[in-house]
Order: structure tokens, then sequence, then C-alpha cells
């Protein structure tokens, strides 16, 4: 169990991290979802004791990250797979780290065989590894002390479609053993196929947070007609909530039912009657997204307006 209590991070006069609170329970796979700059990684340094919060708790298994025992026993940390000695092979990695823990040798072979490095690969300085490579020894590293709760900051950047089934499977099962899983990704689909449930964050504050069921049911249902805009003012005039969807359907705040009996009774014949599944959440991370893409351009063209501002005058 992890619990975040109004986490607040000051970098001199800029929030990165404004009151955040949320739990990741045990048995579940926590997504924390959030564009890129949202404060995503600064929380989860917080969480873990490498940043240190200007205001707000966090606690894993009831207590401060600075007063577990054996932190690498209880908590599995994966914040940088670059992060690695790049000298060093993968299975020496691990050794040194079962070492520092007190774990017997056999469970590096352990370890490297459920992320599937092969003997060649475990031997390889990492230096030459993949991305994808580093983010299975990464996980292998996290897992090493047989801990209950993981904290993993974007563990799926770098694999193809194959490894993010491969880490879905494996983050299932260790929540399904009763551990608790928090974590990251800046893409909607990626948090959709692994999470149970989903903490959205955009800069710097939680916007939205749940299970995933119910962030997904929460799009009402998708509805397409060869004449739009006659099914548009006949589902309006039948008193139901309408909102165009990016595709030329209409998402409409109702179930799919209610939309048929109000189309037939219009005489309009429906060419598409779906759940929008996850509607809401998409269009929702679209505009967080499209917002932090805009401050960062404000902030790139307020950068070059300064320079050229100092270039006059020097
Ligand atoms: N040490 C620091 N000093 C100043 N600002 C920082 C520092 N660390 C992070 N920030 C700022 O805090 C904000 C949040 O950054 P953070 O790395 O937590 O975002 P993120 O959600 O993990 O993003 P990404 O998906 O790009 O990794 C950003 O605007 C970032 O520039």
């Amino acid at each position: 169990m992890i619990s975040v209590d109004s986490l607040t991070k000051k970098y001199g006069s800029m929030t990165a991290v404004h009151d955040v609170s949320f739990t990741a329970a045990p048995g579940r796979v926590t997504g924390f979802l959030g564009p890129n700059g949202a404060g995503k990684s600064t929380t989860m340094r917080m969480m873990v004791g490498l940043t240190d919060p200007t205001s707000g708790t966090t606690h894993i298994l009831g207590r401060r990250f600075a007063e577990l025992p054996n932190p690498g026993r209880e908590v599995g940390v994966l914040l940088d797979a670059s992060a690695q000695h790049a000298g060093r092979s993968g299975r020496e990695i691990l050794a040194i780290a079962a070492h520092s823990m007190g774990l017997p040798r056999g469970r590096v072979e352990a370890m490297l065989d459920r992320v599937s490095l092969t003997e060649d690969e475990a031997g390889r300085r990492v230096r030459n590894y993949s991305l994808g490579m580093r983010q299975r020894l990464g996980i292998a590293a996290a897992l090493l002390g047989d801990p209950e709760v993981l904290v993993l900051d974007e563990p799926a950047n770098g694999l193809d479609p194959a490894g993010i089934r491969w880490m879905r499977d494996l983050l299932r099962d260790f929540a399904d053993q009763g551990g608790t899983v928090l974590l990251s990704s800046h893409l909607l689909h990626e948090i959709e196929v692994i999470a149970d449930d989903i903490v959205v964050i955009g800069n710097g504050r939680i916007v939205a947070q749940g299970t995933k069921d119910d962030l997904l049911a929460a799009g009402g249902s998708l509805v397409r007609a060869e004449d739009v805009p006659a099914l548009s003012r006949a589902l309006t005039a039948a008193g139901l909530t309408v909102h165009p969807d990016h595709e030329g359907a209409l998402r409409v705040e109702a179930d799919l039912a209610t939309i048929g009996r109000a189309a037939l009774d219009a005489r309009i014949a429906l060419t598409e009657l779906r759940a929008a599944d996850g509607a809401r959440l998409e269009e929702m991370f679209l505009e967080l997204t499209a917002a932090t893409q805009r401050d960062q351009l404000g902030d790139q063209l307020g950068d070059q307006l300064g320079d050229s501002l100092e270039g006059t005058a020097a």
C-alpha cells in the first residue's frame, strides 16, 4: 500500500507538484498518467526519499520511506533505467545489489530468468544494451529483494508491443499475489492496457482518479448516422446531451437503448452505435497534453525572446 498525502514540491517560484493525494492499493496495478513535465517523476522521487517535499507526506506499507528497515526488501524502485553502471554486465549489477541486500546469489539467476534476459545478454556490458533490455534489467533489480511494493517510472519506455504485453503479465502476476504496483507513463494507451486504477496528473495537480473501468465508462455512447446534423437535432430534442466527436460522430450522455429509441422515433437510420470507451478520458488527456505543449512552446518562445532581447541589450 502506498499513500500520498497533500504532497507539494516547489522549485523556486515554480510548483512542480501541487497538493497531490492518492493511494495505490495492494492487489492492484495503479497507473500514474500525465503528459511530459506533469510532475510524475518528482512525485515518485519524493516517495522514495530522493527528493525532499516542500510539504506533505508519503507512506509505503504504513511507514515513511526513510523508516523502512531494509527498503530494497520492501519497495522495488525503477526510476531511470539508464542510470545503471554502463561498464558492468547486467549480471554483475544484480549480483552487487543482491550482496548489499544480503540475498543469496541464486536470486540473481532467478530474476534474470524472470525478466527473460538470456545468458548471453546477462553477460554483456550494459552500455551495449538496448533501451528495452535496460528496462528489463531495471525491473529485475526492482524485483530482486522480493518486495511487496513496486514504484516504476515509465517502465514501458523502449519496450515493443510484445515487451509491453510481457510487462503487463508480469505486473498482473505481482499484483495478483497481493503486491502493490505504481507505474507512470505519459501514454494513455500504455496505462489503459496495464493498469487497474488510474491517477491522472497535469501541471502538478491531480485532475482525475478512479478505477480504469469507471474512468473509461464515463465516456457515454458513440453514435453515427448518414445525416449527423439531423441526428444531433433529434437527440437534443429528445432531451439528451450531445457532443460532437472529433471523428465526425456524436458522443451522447445516454445509454445505447435510449439513443436507439430516440433515433427510431425521429426515423433516422443509424450507421454506428456503441459505448464510447474512454472517450472522455482520452479527450481530457489530449486537452492536458495540448495545454502542456502550449505552455512549453510559450516557455521556449519566452526564452528565445529573452535571448534576443539580451542580444539587443549587448
Ligand atoms: N531539480 C529540478 N529543478 C527545477 N525544476 C525541476 C526539477 N525537477 C523537475 N523540475 C520541473 O518540475 C516539473 C515536473 O517534472 P517531472 O520530471 O516530475 O515531470 P514528469 O511528469 O515526470 O515528466 P516526463 O514524462 O517528461 O518525465 C517540470 O516542469 C520540470 O522541469
